[in-house]
């Protein structure tokens, strides 16, 4: 049984307080069919959240089989499934790969007979062993919430919320939508709460909840839904509830709901006698010890971790646009920097030791010398800026996205009982991956067609820090803005910053330098680049720049912290609770 008692949900607006739900008082057995309805904005998605525990409830109090969900703490993640009005798959993978995947991730399997034998039951469940090798970019709107019925259907939860599941159907696909769920409710005392906005195909259902400015204003049987509100048509019902305000539906609706919950309980008694719905007794389920017996385990961080770097490189390999782009970048970046580094690998002429005939030719052989140094410095220290904006980009390409583009399915995941960690380290990892195939090829390519003069392996490494700076920066700028775009923006912002504010072009002036350098991954890396270069070209570069360089040390401990702080920041914001 899920009981709510005055169960409010409240929020600031104004400074005022404001109930989104106010006062529901509900009683809903095992093995019921529920449709919460009421017009638009009436509090129906916020009341099915507040039933998940994605809203905390303000006031009054939710139990489910006598237990109180805000002392005892909320039902377990596999107890509960949700499914949301967005898609929660992945386009290019496969149906059965998707189901697949959300089993691995929250249910702990004894071995791969007991995944599949999960996998083929919610497939044959809801319909959709026949199209389980499509990917999900082909299937139709119905097939979608099949899709998302299953996802969730991978845990057997006891308690099913669906929010407009059936939204944007044709009739045919809808009225087999209700129907599925109709058919889920039946099975092993499973509660099945469904927002909907449609009307039709209410005699489905066990009992209908209409909503009306986040109060109740009728829960009882469908039949008595046109009785109740005294209309001739369930169409008429919206109209007539605009006829006076809620707070008097839903103190009339108090006077009468004794007598329709007991209308609905005969209805009940007559379903479980006739067959047509099983309830398994409830007795079980008491104690603690049987619950835990009975309770499907959530997987391990390193399963959770392996199942999400799997499907995230399926992912990627899937997504040919993406793979090309990457590789364009990979081999066309280093390209770019060579066809620049001509005058880099140029000797750089010395003063000779012996004595010269005349103080003129003297002073011409300095000047000489000079605007060689000047010219091979400026160019060698173009080249390693270039090479560091380049790998500045592909950092803030590689991450910028990761998280903000899939964020309603992390959170749904996480819901599900996805442990931010294992999400955040397969991205770590997969990303790691990237950073090292794109800084190790750019530094060898460069290097072949124009030696670094210097200890390669120092500029190697500060190619690395200076890509991985970057990605993890935006990885946390991705974890914790609230849309895609915004992530996108920032990030090529930051980049786009990284040149002028380096001080490898033009120096700043001192108070402006001061602030912003300490932010400045490129600065870093080209400083500690520098750094490592033998004493003649890294007097060459000396002789062109106004900037300061810093030790190469300092340059290594700087870049480790922006990597720790990009982190970091990726860590809270992976964990904040952004589920809209
Ligand atoms: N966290 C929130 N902060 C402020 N307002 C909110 C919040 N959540 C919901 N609302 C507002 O509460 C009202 C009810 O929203 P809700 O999404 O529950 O309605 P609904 O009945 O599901 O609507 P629809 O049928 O159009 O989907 C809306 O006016 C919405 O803008």
């Amino acid at each position: 049984m899920l009981e709510l008692q005055d169960v409010c949900f409240t929020i600031q607006k104004d400074g005022e307080s404001v109930n989104l739900v106010d006062r529901a008082t509900l009683k809903i057995p095992r093995g019921h069919f529920m449709a919460i309805v009421g017009p638009s904005g009436c509090g129906k998605t916020t009341l099915l959240k507040t039933i998940a525990g994605l809203n905390p409830e303000s006031e009054g109090a939710l139990f489910w089989e006598g237990r109180n969900l805000s002392e005892d703490g909320d039902l377990e993640a596999s107890e509960i499934g949700y499914v949301p009005q967005f898609s929660i798959a992945y386009d290019p993978l496969t149906v059965d790969e998707s189901i697949e995947a959300s089993t691995r991730l929250r249910v702990r399997t004894d071995d791969s007979e007991d995944l599949d034998r999960r996998i083929d039951r919610v497939l044959e469940e809801t319909g959709l062993t026949a199209i389980a090798d499509r990917p999900v970019k082909v299937l139709s709107g119905g097939q979608k919430r099949r899709l998302g019925l299953a996802m969730e259907l991978v845990s057997d939860p006891k308690l099913l919320l669906c929010d407009e599941v059936t939204s944007g159907l044709d009739p045919r696909s809808e009225r087999e939508i209700v129907r599925l769920l109709h058919d889920l409710s039946r099975r092993d005392g499973r509660i099945v709460l469904s927002v909907t906005h449609s009307l039709a195909h209410l005699e489905l259902y066990d009992s209908i909840l209409v909503l009306h400015e986040g109060r109740v204003a009728f829960h009882g049987p469908p039949e008595q839904v046109t009785h109740y509100f005294s209309v001739g048509d369930t169409e008429e019902v919206y109209p007539k509830l605009a006829t006076q305000p809620s707070d008097r539906w839903q103190s009339s609706w108090l006077k009468h709901q004794e007598a329709y919950y007991g209308k609905l309980e005969r209805s009940r008694e007559r379903a479980i006698a006739a067959g047509t719905l099983h309830v398994p007794e409830v007795a079980a389920e008491d104690s603690d010890e049987e619950r835990e017996a009975h309770s499907v385990e959530t997987p391990g961080f390193f399963a959770q971790l392996s199942t999400l770097l799997s499907r995230r490189w399926r992912i990627f390999f899937r997504d040919r646009g993406q793979v090309l782009l990457q590789l364009a970048i990979l081999l066309c970046f280093p390209v770019l920097v060579t066809l620049f580094a001509d005058k880099a690998n140029e000797p750089i002429m010395s003063l000779s030791d012996s004595k010269q005939e005349s103080q003129l030719v003297e002073f011409r052989e300095a000047i000489a010398v000079q605007e060689s140094q000047g010219k091979v410095g400026s160019a060698v220290s173009g080249v390693i800026m270039f090479q560091v904006i380049l790998l500045s980009l592909m950092g803030s390409n590689n991450s910028a996205r990761e998280i903000a583009g899939e964020r309603p399915i992390f959170e749904k995941e996480k819901f599900g009982g996805l442990r931010p960690m294992a999400y955040l380290s397969s991205k770590v990892i997969f990303l790691a991956c990237l950073v090292i195939a794109q800084s190790v090829w750019m530094g060898v390519f460069v290097n072949f067609f124009s030696n670094f003069r210097g200890e390669f392996p120092e500029h190697l490494m500060f190619l690395l820090l200076v890509n991985g700076a970057m990605t993890a920066i935006c990885l946390g700028i991705s974890a914790v803005m609230r849309t895609a775009e915004q992530a996108s923006l920032l990030s090529i912002y930051l980049v786009g910053f990284q040149l002028p504010l380096s001080g490898a072009v033009l120096a700043l002036p001192e108070h402006i330098e001061r602030f912003t350098r300490p932010f400045i991954s490129a600065y870093w890396a080209w400083s500690g680049s520098v750094d490592a270069l033998e004493s003649k070209v890294l007097n060459a570069v000396k002789s062109v720049i106004d900037t300061s360089l810093t030790a190469h040390t300092a340059c290594l401990y700087v870049l480790l912290l922006h990597i720790g702080v990009g982190l970091l920041a990726a860590w809270i914001g992976s964990r904040r609770h952004q589920w809209d």
